[in-house]
C-alpha cells in the first residue's frame, strides 16, 4: 500500500505563500494530476513529495510512513522531469537498468525481466539497442518513464514530463503512459497544466489555484459538477459561461432565462451567476420554448461540425457551442435556450448546491 497523505502542508518562500494548507490523500495505485495555471504552486507541492523542498509546515505520509524529514533517495519514488537526466552513450535498455543496478534486492533475471516488461509495454523493443543521443525528445521521454517505472517503487512522480515532446509523440508517450500505468499499478502523481492531458490521464484531478487545491475529483465530476467559477472557467475549451444573475421574491432571474428560476431553500449571499457550459445552450433561427432573442456577434471556424459562436443577449455575452452552422449570419437575430437543469448557480465564484 502506498497512498499519499499531505497533511495541511504549507510551503512559504519569504512572505509569499506558495503552497497554502493542503490536506489532501492520493489513492493506492491511482493516477492523480495536479492540475492548474502556470505559478499556482504544482511543481512545489510536488517537490515536497519528492524531498527537493521541505514543508513550511505540514507532514507528508507514504503508506502511513512519515517521510517528511527524509531525503529524496530515502523516499524510493520513481521521477521523470521535464529534461530527463540520461546516459547518451549507454543504449535505451543499459538506461532502463541502471537504477535497478545498485539494488541487491533485485536479482539479474528480475532486472531483466522489468526491463522486458518495460521494452515492451512502451512499444521500445526497436529502439533497445539504441543510444539514447540517437532518439528524439519523445523517445528520450518514454525512457525516462519507462526507467522511473522499471524500479517498480510504489510511487512515481511525474513533473511536466511531455512539454518539450512535439504533438505527435505527446499523443504516442500519454498512450504508452497510459499501458504502463494500468499494469503496473504504481500510485502516481503528474503535474500538467494542460488539461487535455489530465483529462486522458487522471483517475482523479486536483485542480489547484494560488496554492490551495480547489477541487479533488474525477474528471468527470471536475468538468460536469466544479465547485467554483475558477474550475468552470478554467475546464473545457472554451470554458462555462458565467451570466449576471439576480435574485428576487419571483426567484433567480438572468438574461438567458425567459422565466426566473426558482430560488433555492436558503437565498444565497452576494454576487450570483448561473453557469453553463456552452455545448448545452441551444442557439436556433426562430423561437422555441423557453428561448431568448440574442445577436450573434462572432463566429469562429468549426471543428468536426461544430462552431463555436458567441452570441449577445442585450449587452451579456453567451458563448455557444453549436451543432453545425449558425442559423443566422454575423449581426443576425438568434434564440438561446439552455436546459433549466443544467444551470449551476455560483455566489461570489463558490457553487451553492
Ligand atoms: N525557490 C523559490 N523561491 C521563491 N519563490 C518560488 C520558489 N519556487 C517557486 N516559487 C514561487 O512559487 C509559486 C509557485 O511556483 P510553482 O513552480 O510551484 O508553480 P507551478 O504551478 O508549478 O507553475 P509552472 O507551471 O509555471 O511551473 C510561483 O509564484 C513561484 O515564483
Amino acid at each position: 500500500m502506498a497512498e499519499i497523505v499531505i497533511e495541511h502542508v504549507t510551503k512559504r518562500f519569504g512572505s509569499f505563500t506558495a503552497v497554502d494548507d493542503v490536506h489532501m490523500t492520493f489513492a493506492d495505485g491511482e493516477v492523480a494530476c495536479l492540475l492548474g495555471p502556470s505559478g499556482c504552486g504544482k511543481t512545489t507541492l510536488m517537490r515536497m513529495l519528492a524531498g527537493l523542498e521541505r514543508p513550511s509546515e505540514g507532514r507528508v505520509l507514504f503508506g502511513g510512513r512519515d517521510v517528511t524529514r527524509l531525503p529524496p533517495r530515502k523516499r524510493n519514488v520513481g521521477m521523470v522531469f521535464q529534461y530527463p537526466v540520461m546516459y547518451p552513450t549507454l543504449s535505451v535498455a543499459e538506461n532502463l537498468e541502471l537504477p535497478m543496478r545498485h539494488d541487491r534486492s533485485v536479482s539479474t533475471a528480475e532486472r531483466k525481466r522489468r526491463v522486458d516488461e518495460v521494452l515492451d509495454v512502451l512499444d521500445l523493443r526497436p529502439l533497445a539497442g539504441a543510444f539514447i543521443e540517437q532518439l528524439d525528445a519523445g523517445s528520450r521521454q518514454k525512457v525516462a518513464v519507462g526507467r522511473a517505472v522499471a524500479r517498480q517503487s510504489e510511487i512515481v512522480l511525474f513533473d511536466e514530463p511531455t512539454t518539450n515532446v512535439e504533438v505527435n509523440a505527446k499523443l504516442q508517450l500519454i498512450r504508452a503512459f497510459k499501458r504502463v500505468t494500468k499494469r503496473l499499478k504504481q500510485t502516481i502523481v503528474y503535474v500538467t497544466h494542460d488539461q487535455t492531458e489530465a483529462m486522458t490521464l487522471a483517475d482523479r484531478i486536483a485542480l489547484m489555484k494560488d496554492g490551495r487545491i480547489m477541487q479533488y475529483d474525477r474528471p468527470q465530476v471536475l468538468y460536469g459538477q466544479p465547485t467554483t467559477e475558477f474550475g468552470g472557467w478554467f475546464l473545457g475549451n472554451p470554458g462555462m459561461n458565467f451570466i449576471p444573475a439576480e435574485l428576487d421574491s419571483r426567484g433567480i432571474h438572468a438574461p438567458i432565462l425567459a422565466e426566473p428560476l426558482p430560488a433555492p431553500a436558503s437565498p444565497p449571499r452576494g454576487q450570483l451567476t448561473l453557469g453553463i457550459r456552452p455545448e448545452l445552450v441551444r442557439m436556433t433561427g426562430a423561437p422555441t420554448e423557453g428561448s431568448v432573442g440574442a445577436i450573434l456577434v462572432d463566429q469562429a471556424i468549426g471543428i468536426a461540425g461544430r462552431y463555436l459562436t458567441k452570441a449577445k443577449i442585450g449587452e451579456t455575452v453567451v458563448k455557444v457551442n453549436t451543432d453545425g452552422r449558425p442559423p443566422a449570419a454575423l449581426g443576425g437575430a438568434v434564440h438561446l435556450s439552455v436546459p433549466r437543469d443544467r444551470l449551476m448557480l455560483f455566489a461570489d465564484g463558490n457553487r451553492v448546491s
